[in-house]
């Protein structure tokens, strides 16, 4: 049961080959095997999984038939979930339950959908490789001794080594296409606004955006479906029709114009990643799409300026942790003042603050016209740049990441290397426009992707590209030795 795919478990349900039941205890026993090796969950939710598989066994005799009634996925665990730990893998957020479903929590739910915990990640979504989780590292299942990525690193470990067929991650550099890409899923992050932010602990709030991680493109499709729409409380929702995904997967590629963009292929990509990339144009070749040579000139700032904006903002989101109202509260504090320093200075990571003090640091007077405004500037030249492209080309195709999943500890010493992972990644959400990521094969038996972009809600082109290629590769079928 664990190797199917989610549509392969809705034909499963379906069928009465086996219940909701039947197989959330079967993943849920996965889970206690397998999970020491990998510590992608922060929280199991045993209980409250069985019951809600027994009602989707229930709706389901009663007639209903949805693809999600009935389907085990997990949550991220900066997705607010009423009277479960909801932690953002940090200390600082140790004890903090929830009183709310985020949306994406709800509408998740109300499909039908089954959750089985909450997944390890980087804390507050800081981070390329998982290693700043308060609980822990997660292992890569293609090598417990390297990293699965991150931010969205539980999500991901947990979905390629079967214990689940999908999970929800988020995007604010990367984190659900790097972590897809280092071990072998697929994962888009949708066009800013397309999915609601309500319920989602922020870091960066004008790049933030929910996805799905899955094993295929059908299966993201079917769970972005679920995930995405208007939110009249999140004031960042767009209220845009959303597509139906799935229709739209079987369309042939012919015509299909692709850019790549010679930035892309540059220094710092290791070339047996480039090698498999433009193995993946071939194919698509193949399927009838046409290539054309472009340029996004602006790359080479990408970093600087990501590196400025999301700090920036999270140093100002994250002044709501002082140990006042929730979370974590230093013991016996003399006054306030040493009450606010001593929760966030024991309560925060390394990580966090750093980001915290550059993002004070960038945001204070003197500096402020000098670092943040022109981030700002940049970013606005970063998404000229994606405007000019989608002139002439449907899609973008280049690598997720210059690198394969490297070895657990070894950037930790210079974060900057580990910034420099998301170089292609970021771009798409300072432009706020829809990236995919899907496995393109193996180099030293480590997982390579592929990164499709596209234009302002054109995720189903994403996913109908992803999913035409699938059909005709076989890379995504790949399960991890011993999983
Ligand atoms: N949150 C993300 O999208 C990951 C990115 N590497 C960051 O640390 O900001």
């Amino acid at each position: 049961m664990h190797q199917l795919t989610l549509a392969g478990i809705a034909r499963a349900l379906a069928g009465k080959q086996f219940s909701a039941e039947e197989l959330t205890r079967d993943l849920l026993a996965r889970i206690a095997r397998l999970d020491p090796q990998l510590n992608s969950f922060i929280t199991v939710t045993e209980a409250a999984a069985i019951e809600q598989a027994q009602a989707a066994d229930a709706r389901r005799a009663a007639g209903e038939n949805g693809a999600l009634l009935g389907a085990p996925i997990g949550h991220k665990d900066l997705f607010c979930t009423r009277g479960v730990l909801t932690s953002c893998a940090s200390k600082i957020l140790h004890n903090f339950k929830a009183p709310y479903d985020a949306t994406v929590v709800e509408k998740l739910a109300a499909a039908g959908a089954v959750s089985l915990g909450k997944l390890n990640m980087d804390e507050f979504a800081m981070g390329s490789a998982n290693e700043s989780s308060h609980y822990g590292a997660v292992h890569n299942p293609w090598d417990p001794s390297r990293v699965p990525g991150g931010s969205s690193g539980g999500s991901a470990a947990a979905v390629a080594a079967r214990l689940l067929p999908a999970a929800t991650g988020t995007d604010t550099g990367g984190s659900i296409r790097q972590p897809a890409a280092l071990t072998n899923l697929t994962g888009i992050k949708p066009t800013y606004g397309r999915v609601s932010r309500w319920g989602m602990i922020a870091y960066a709030s004008s790049l933030d955006q929910a996805g799905p991680l899955a094993r295929s493109a059908e299966d993201c499709a079917l769970l972005l479906q679920a995930m995405a729409g208007f939110d009249a409380k999140d004031s960042t929702s767009v209220d845009v029709p959303v597509d139906d995904y799935l229709a739209t997967l079987d369309q042939p590629l012919a015509g299909l114009r692709i850019g790549l963009p010679k930035e892309y292929f540059g220094n710092g990509l290791d070339a047996r990643i480039g090698e498999k990339v433009l193995a993946v144009v071939e194919e698509l070749k193949k399927l009838g799409a046409t290539l054309k040579d472009i340029s996004l000139p602006n790359l080479q700032h990408a970093i600087p300026a990501y590196y400025v904006i999301a700090p920036a903002e999270a140093s100002s989101n994250l002044s709501r942790f002082d140990g006042v109202r929730f979370g974590y509260r230093c013991e016996s504090p003399v006054n306030l003042e040493d009450l606010y320093k001593r929760s966030r200075g024991e309560g925060f990571g390394a990580e966090v603050k750093r980001r915290i003090m550059v993002g004070t640091y960038a945001l204070s007077a003197g500096y402020y016209d000098a670092y943040y405004i022109k981030a700002q500037q940049i970013r606005r030249l970063i998404k000229n740049d994606f405007v000019a492209a989608f002139e002439q080309v449907d899609v973008i195709l280049g690598p997720t990441t210059p690198n394969l999943a490297w070895k657990l500890g070894e950037k930790n010493a210079d974060p900057v290397s580990a910034y420099l992972e998301d170089i292609y990644t970021i771009t798409a959400n300072l432009a706020g426009i829809p990236g995919l990521s899907m496995p393109a094969g193996f180099v030293d038996g480590l997982p390579v992707g592929v990164q499709l972009l596209g234009n302002y809600f054109q995720e189903s082109r994403l996913l109908n590209v992803a999913h035409q290629y699938q059909q005709v590769t076989g890379w995504h079928q790949q399960a991890p030795a011993g999983f």
